[in-house]
């Protein structure tokens, strides 16, 4: 059993969390640049914790310019092993309502100006994104928010739209009636498949803020109205954080899942081939495999 240290990253609304102790905010620099704010580093009833707020505190960063990269190489380079996503999202299916939560299984990614990857010229690698959560993170979130009093779904597709506009009614019937989508937000991805890449589980709760503007009996969303529904969505994300220790332990087995082991197989460029300035700058994400005598 190795140690359990628990990134948490809040979406729109969940700029702060409670309850931690020896707590402070840490600023962290990246080989890709800094994260989106400094790093709430504290301690949850023995549970190590890293709170990140996504957009930043004051909400300053839209998704398109989220530094995704900056801030999993952040939790990564501070010992995180888990990563729980909160994210508000908008609707596809009546019955998951306004301050529902679900617990997203699958993505599709229709995002197009973000950088996807730590790997790329001088360091090729292709993680598997099959499955692209961890199963038992997103079950333990489940149990947490149950018992936090949510109302939760266990499974749904999450559609990763670029923004920052909403979608057009088009748009939201095509990926609800063809696609079969669950819910839509904006930055679930890439931040889903770098979390893979530097082999850390990563489970992803969508906290529903609105119908999208599908619903024949809702108005098309509105800013004003997600923020209206966020504070309360919000506390409750605090409640099911505050229940995650006593869930999760202090200590973690290997992934079954094997998050933990995603680069395993992935790198495919020589090691002759490698370009040293790449390598340097992927020490936190993959130096677990780059680090040793394994291609
Ligand atoms: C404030 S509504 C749109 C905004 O909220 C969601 O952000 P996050 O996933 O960080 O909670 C959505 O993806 C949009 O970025
Ligand atoms: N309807 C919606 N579309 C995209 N992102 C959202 N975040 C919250 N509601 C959303």
């Amino acid at each position: 059993m190795a140690p359990r240290k628990l990134g948490v990253i809040g979406g729109s609304g969940l700029y702060a969390v409670d309850g931690l102790t020896d707590a402070d905010w840490t600023r962290v620099e990246t080989p890709w640049g800094a994260p989106s704010d400094a790093l709430f580093c504290g301690v949850l009833d023995g549970l190590e914790i890293v709170f990140l707020p996504r957009h930043g505190r004051g909400h300053v960063h839209s998704p398109s310019d989220v530094p995704y990269r900056a801030n999993i190489d952040a939790l990564k380079r501070l010992g995180v092993t888990d990563v729980i996503s909160v994210s508000a999202c908008g609707s596809f299916r009546e019955e998951m309502a306004p301050g529902d939560f679900v617990i997203v299984d699958q993505f599709i990614d229709r995002t197009f100006a973000r950088t996807k990857s730590f790997f790329g010229s001088g360091c090729v690698a292709h993680v598997s994104m099959a499955h692209p959560v961890c199963g038992g993170l997103g079950a333990t979130c489940a149990e947490a928010a149950r018992k936090a009093g949510v109302t939760v779904h266990e499974g749904g597709t999450y559609l990763a739209m670029e923004g920052p506009q909403f979608s057009t009614l088009a748009e939201s019937n095509l990926y609800r009636d063809q696609w079969g989508c669950s819910v839509i937000g904006m930055t679930n991805m890439p931040e889903a498949k770098l979390a893979r890449e530097a082999e850390l589980c990563y489970a992803s709760v969508a906290m529903v803020t609105d119908y999208d503007c599908w619903h024949p009996g809702h108005d098309a969303v509105e800013v004003t109205d997600i923020i209206r529904v966020l504070t309360g969505n919000a506390d409750a994300a605090r409640a099911m954080i505050r229940n995650l220790p006593a869930l999760l332990g202090t200590d973690r087995a290997p992934c079954s899942q094997g998050c933990d082991t995603a680069l395993e197989h992935a790198l495919i460029t020589a090691p002759e081939a490698r370009d040293p300035g790449m390598i340097k700058k992927l020490d936190a994400v993959a130096g677990r495999v780059l680090s040793g005598p394994k291609t």
